[in-house]
């Protein structure tokens, strides 16, 4: 990250904040606490272009020390300890069947406790520095907002703006409209009530893009391939759609894509239904990519599995769980998303300060002002 970019402490912890929130999350959230410090890479409220590291504490780390510790216990001290008992009953859909036969665990814990999506606070956290970069020196703006939950009725009206974030927020589904909102929520309850989980739908949207960032030259250069990788690296994200995506792909190529007219400023596109990407670059219109979340895989009504240790039918492991955390997942995507442009940003302007940056960024649009020809 470049020299000079303003990030307090405050606005780390008001992301993090963010994520937390949302109906259907489990108890964890209520107990545990995200406590932010930053280590290195930030001085008085400005990026130094070093290295930057955050530490979020946990609050119920202490309640932990013992079973998780690094150095051998005196397996006395850890006897009869309940958060110690070996996890054997893996649950469908989660990694933990899978981890322990690759790494050779008797203890679904040793695997479950990393594959955790807690781990997307991280990525909350150290998005929040790509998020004020972006803004300082780009203009550019990240949001997001939830099109469904379950089978509830998508959300299919105009697409949000960046002001339109708080009202987004205060929708305790994160929801884009109260019919749509609604929906959503009948849908959580009525999983609840039948001990079920949901996944869901979310679109991120990114505004002020410059055109040219990413590449069509190669394709892990793409910009659309970047996005994609990145997203699906969250937990449980089974789809990604850039743009119109699965539509477009029943249109004829007429009605696919988004024709060019001359304006004052330069060409203009009446739609923008390749989300704002096309041969792996941004066109200069909005980003605009969907998530799909599966289901939350610890059902209440737990799922049908195997206990590893005596081989017998059982319930899969069922202590406490989000019935549906499709909210949280869209602010983790906003994070990814202002990670991956902040970095093909970064490739196309580079520098060593936000001035240095911007000054690129300048030449670069006065360099497409002066193209010729003008209507
Ligand atoms: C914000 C967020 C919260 C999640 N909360 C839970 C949870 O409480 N319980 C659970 O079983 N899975 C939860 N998950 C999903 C698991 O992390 C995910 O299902 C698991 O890693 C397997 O998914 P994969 O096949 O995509 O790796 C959550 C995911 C996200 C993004
Ligand atoms: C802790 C967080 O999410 C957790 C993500 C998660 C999972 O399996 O991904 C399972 C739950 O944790 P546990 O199984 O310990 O109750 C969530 O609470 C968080 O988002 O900060």
């Amino acid at each position: 990250m470049v020299a000079g970019v303003e990030v307090t402490s405050t606005d780390i912890a008001e992301q993090l904040a963010r994520r937390r929130l949302g109906y259907g999350r489990g108890a964890r959230m209520k107990f545990e606490a995200d406590q932010v410090t930053v280590i290195g890479g930030i001085r008085h409220g400005k990026t130094l272009g070093s290295p930057i590291a955050i530490e979020i504490g946990n609050t119920e780390w202490p309640k932990w020390e013992q079973v998780m510790a690094a150095d051998p216990v005196d397996p006395a001290e850890l006897a009869g300890s309940a958060r110690n008992a070996p996890l054997t009953r893996p649950r469908p859909g989660h990694a933990d069947y899978s981890g322990m036969l690759k790494y050779g665990f008797d203890d679904a814990r040793q695997v479950l406790e990393r594959a955790s999506a807690r781990e997307t606070a991280a990525r909350v956290a150290a998005g929040t520095v790509a998020r004020n970069f972006l803004r300082q020196v780009f203009g550019i703006e990240v949001l997001s907002h939830v099109v469904s939950i379950g089978d509830s009725e998508p959300y299919d009206g105009p697409a949000p703006v960046y002001a339109d974030l708080t009202a987004i927020d205060d929708s305790p589904v994160r929801a884009f409209g109260k019919d749509a909102e609604t929906s959503m929520i009948d849908e959580i309850e009525a999983a609840k009530r039948d001990g079920d989980t949901l996944g869901g739908v979310v679109e991120i949207l990114a505004t002020g893009v410059p055109v040219g960032l990413g590449s069509h030259v190669s394709g892990e250069t793409r910009l659309d391939a970047r996005l994609a990788g990145a997203l699906m690296g969250i937990q449980a994200i089974k789809g990604v759609e850039v743009g119109d995506g699965f539509t477009t792909a029943r249109r004829r190529g007429s009605q696919a894509h988004d024709e060019m007219v001359p304006g004052a400023d330069g060409v203009l596109r009446s739609t923008n239904r390749a989300g704002g990407l096309e041969g792996g670059m941004t066109n200069g219109e909005d980003l605009r990519v969907r998530i799909a979340m599966k289901p939350i895989s610890t059902v209440p009504r737990a799922l049908s599995t195997v206990d590893m240790e005596t081989g017998e039918p059982a319930s899969a492991i069922h202590q406490r769980s989000d019935v549906c955390a499709v909210p949280a997942a869209g602010v983790v995507a906003e994070a990814m998303v202002a990670l991956v442009v902040a970095q093909a940003a970064l490739e196309k302007f580079g520098g060593d300060s936000a001035r240095e940056t911007a000054a690129n960024l300048r030449g670069y649009l006065d360099a497409i002002d002066a193209r010729p020809p003008r209507p």
